[in-house]
């Protein structure tokens, strides 16, 4: 059968096509020049249009597409139209009942997947999605077509929704998962004595990606939730307990988290570690001799009396040397010089020893010799820094002796070391799923063996929390080596609820540091907390503040001291003991308490100046060459050392302030409306 343009329509519509034919399951539109073969199955729809003088003939194609016939005389076109509409509407109802067979099995697939006893990952749905391409393609009517057959329609819906929408499916399903598991295994989601984990924290904990990073600020329920993730797993059945390496950056992060893994059952076998015990046993077993690692390292005290001793020394026995400190100090730090044998005096001494214990830092960080530090140095700043190194060098030598003599290494070597081991292939690893604390906390060379470690094998699961709002900006090495890790959008959530910091406590820490992580969500408190949540105090009231707290503090409850400096650990506690028996007294570096909490915290050494917190600048060219980024770094770094202070007491904070050299934090902390007490 053929339909044909009238000799008139041919003309008036200069119409590249002037006739149809039809054929076994489909139609060819053709003109003098052109050729369309349509294909039923290529073909949505099909209209019939009268126009002024003649008929028109529409078919719409996938995609918008549309071919288009006029000029025919128009019963004619009536007479083909309903011809073809009757042939493609037999053809189509064939063709739905095999399409609902391609959808329904499908659909089952689906659902197969949704009702699946375990966490939907990525990795699953992508291949979901992939099947549900693939079984459109397969279809032998245009996908368009689908919603008009009663047999299809509601498969379709199904399967498109999995393919358009699939990331919301796939958390619906998900989430409705979680809470089953949830109901199915009640004291495995519940924290300690406080009551079940929130649905965020839930969904963590049984999140199945190969990777996940955890954001939430402080007290979100970080630790908690990695003591419950060791218990899912091995609940699971994912892993035993020696094939779970729970990691911590530091002892003391380690142990508030043995804390929390204590405190549950079911959990014998289990332990966390630190790194530096991670890499020890990967020594080991890479069949190396096992170095031992000096206690200077951890030990502030023993570092600095290393230091001063050092530096004394070289004062005291060359005059160059000491006349280069003299310099060193007045011209470039700006401190004024008691007398001719200045090294000799104590005060001094005490103000120099952090500066000296920072440049260690800085030359071991940058790990090279002292010609690979001259190297670095660019021309401009390579005379001054010649200088200076002259001065240093014999800091690093002293440390360097040190180590010799008691037969170990510092923490970066025994690093190196490790990652050797692991890069030679000579560590096999053990641990199925690998879990971290505080991963913000990561130094670089912690962040590259975890990166190697988890490169071993592919499959082992790795999952770490981090306090956002601690990542140092601009952020690099450490967080730049472990955000790597956890690249996708499915591989990181966030954790908003706080329970430690009442609403107060919350907001001003988030002012200071802002949360980040996806979304960078505020952190919310479910407590109310009162204008004297924080507050400022002069720094003479700390006795007369611990006579306080002893009035109303419980037995049970903790007072938590802290400072940015292990040497500011306060007189008062010699006789704390006694003067208040009964008050849990703890005092720890803002460093060492990350992952601590206590009721109270009472921080001291608001205190201005080079040597304070912050403090104030004091820039050499030891810094300015050894970490370009320096004055930014160490900026930023003691701002989330005040947010770590402000949010580790669940009742109240107290922040003790010089007032005669207030630190810069204390017009902040004002500005902020954090109320100042002449007492306590
Ligand atoms: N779902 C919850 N319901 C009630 N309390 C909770 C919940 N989750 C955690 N907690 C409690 O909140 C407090 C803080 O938890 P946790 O120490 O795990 O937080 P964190 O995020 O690791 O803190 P930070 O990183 O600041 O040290 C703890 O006392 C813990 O028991």
């Amino acid at each position: 059968m053929e339909l044909k343009a009238t000799s008139l329509g041919k003309r008036l519509a200069q119409h590249p096509y002037n006739r149809v034919r039809l054929l076994n399951a489909g139609v060819e539109v053709s003109g003098d020049k052109h050729h369309y073969l349509i294909p039923f199955n290529q073909l949505v729809t099909l209209q019939c249009k009268r126009g002024i003088v003649w008929g028109e003939l529409e078919f719409e194609l996938p995609e918008g597409k549309v071919v288009r016939l006029h000029g025919t005389e128009w019963q004619e076109t009536q007479r083909f139209y309903h011809h073809l509409t009757a042939l493609w509407q037999r053809w189509s109802e064939e063709m739905a009942a095999i399409s609902a067979q391609v959808l329904a099995s499908q659909q089952a697939a689906i659902e197969q997947a949704e009702q699946q006893p375990c966490w939907l990952t990525q990795r699953a749905l992508s291949a979901l999605q992939q099947e549900i391409r693939e079984a459109f393609q397969a279809l032998p009517m245009p996908v368009e077509r689908m919603a008009e057959f009663d047999a299809c329609r509601e498969a379709f819906s199904h399967c498109r929704r999995w393919l358009e929408e699939g990331a919301k499916q796939c958390a619906a399903r998900n989430r409705a998962w979680a809470e089953r598991m949830m109901k199915a295994h009640a004291p495995l989601f519940t924290a300690a004595e406080q009551g079940a984990l929130n649905m965020q924290q839930a969904l963590a904990v049984v999140n199945g990606e190969e990777a996940l990073l955890v954001w939430g600020g402080a007290g979100s329920g970080k630790t908690t939730l990695l003591a419950a993730r060791a218990g899912w797993l091995l609940q699971r059945g994912e892993a035993a307990p020696e094939q779970i390496l729970l990691l911590a950056a530091g002892a003391q992060g380690a142990q508030a988290l043995n804390q929390r893994i204590t405190a549950r059952p079911g959990m014998a076998g289990v332990g966390a570690m630190t790194f530096q015990a991670l890499a020890l046993q990967i020594i080991r077993q890479g069949g190396r001799k096992v170095p031992g690692v000096s206690k200077l390292e951890e030990d502030d005290n023993a570092r600095r009396k290393l230091l001063l001793k050092a530096w004394q020394q070289q004062c005291g026995e060359k005059k160059a040397q000491a006349a280069g400190w003299c310099a060193l100090l007045t011209d470039e730090l700006g401190w004024e010089i008691p007398d001719k044998t200045f090294w000799k005096n104590r005060a001094l001494g005490e103000k120099l020893v952090g500066r000296l214990d920072q440049w260690l830092a800085l030359m071991r960080e940058h790990g090279g010799s002292q010609a690979e530090m001259l190297n670095d140095a660019p021309g401009a700043l390579h005379a001054a820094f010649q200088k200076q190194l002259r001065l240093l060098a014999p800091l690093l030598k002293a440390w360097k002796t040190a180590l010799k003599e008691q037969g170990a290494v510092d923490s970066s070597a025994l690093m190196h070391q490790a990652l050797d081991v692991l890069n030679k292939g000579r560590f096999v690893s053990p641990w199925k799923q690998i879990l971290v604390d505080d991963v913000q906390a990561l130094s670089p060379l912690q962040a590259e063996l975890l990166a190697a470690l988890k490169a071993q094998n592919s499959r082992t699961g790795l999952f770490a929390v981090a306090d956002g709002a601690q990542v140092i900006q601009p952020a690099e090495g450490g967080p730049a080596l472990w955000a790597d890790l956890f690249d996708d959008e499915s591989r990181q959530c966030v954790l908003e609820t706080t329970y430690r910091l009442d609403d107060q406590m919350a907001d001003l820490a988030a002012s200071l540091c802002p949360p980040r992580g996806p979304g960078n969500l505020p952190l919310t408190s479910l407590r109310r907390g009162d204008k004297k949540s924080v507050l400022l105090l002069p720094d003479d009231q700390l006795d007369a503040l611990l006579d306080k707290l002893s009035g109303f503090v419980r037995d049970d409850q903790q007072v938590l001291l802290l400072a940015h400096d292990a040497a500011l650990r306060p007189a008062s506690l010699k006789k704390a003991a006694t003067r208040w028996p009964r008050l849990n007294l703890t005092f720890a570096t803002l460093e060492a308490s990350q992952g601590q909490q206590a009721d109270y915290a009472i921080v001291l050494g608001l205190e201005g100046g080079s040597d304070g917190f912050p403090a104030t600048a004091g820039e050499t060219v030891a810094e300015q060459v050894l970490q370009p980024q320096w004055a930014k770094v160490a900026e930023a770094q003691a701002r989330r050392w005040l947010y770590v202070a402000l949010t580790r007491a669940r009742e109240r904070v107290w922040l003790l302030y010089s007032p005669v050299n207030p630190s810069g934090f204390v017009e902040t902390l004002k500005k902020r409306g954090v109320p100042v007490q002449r007492k306590p």
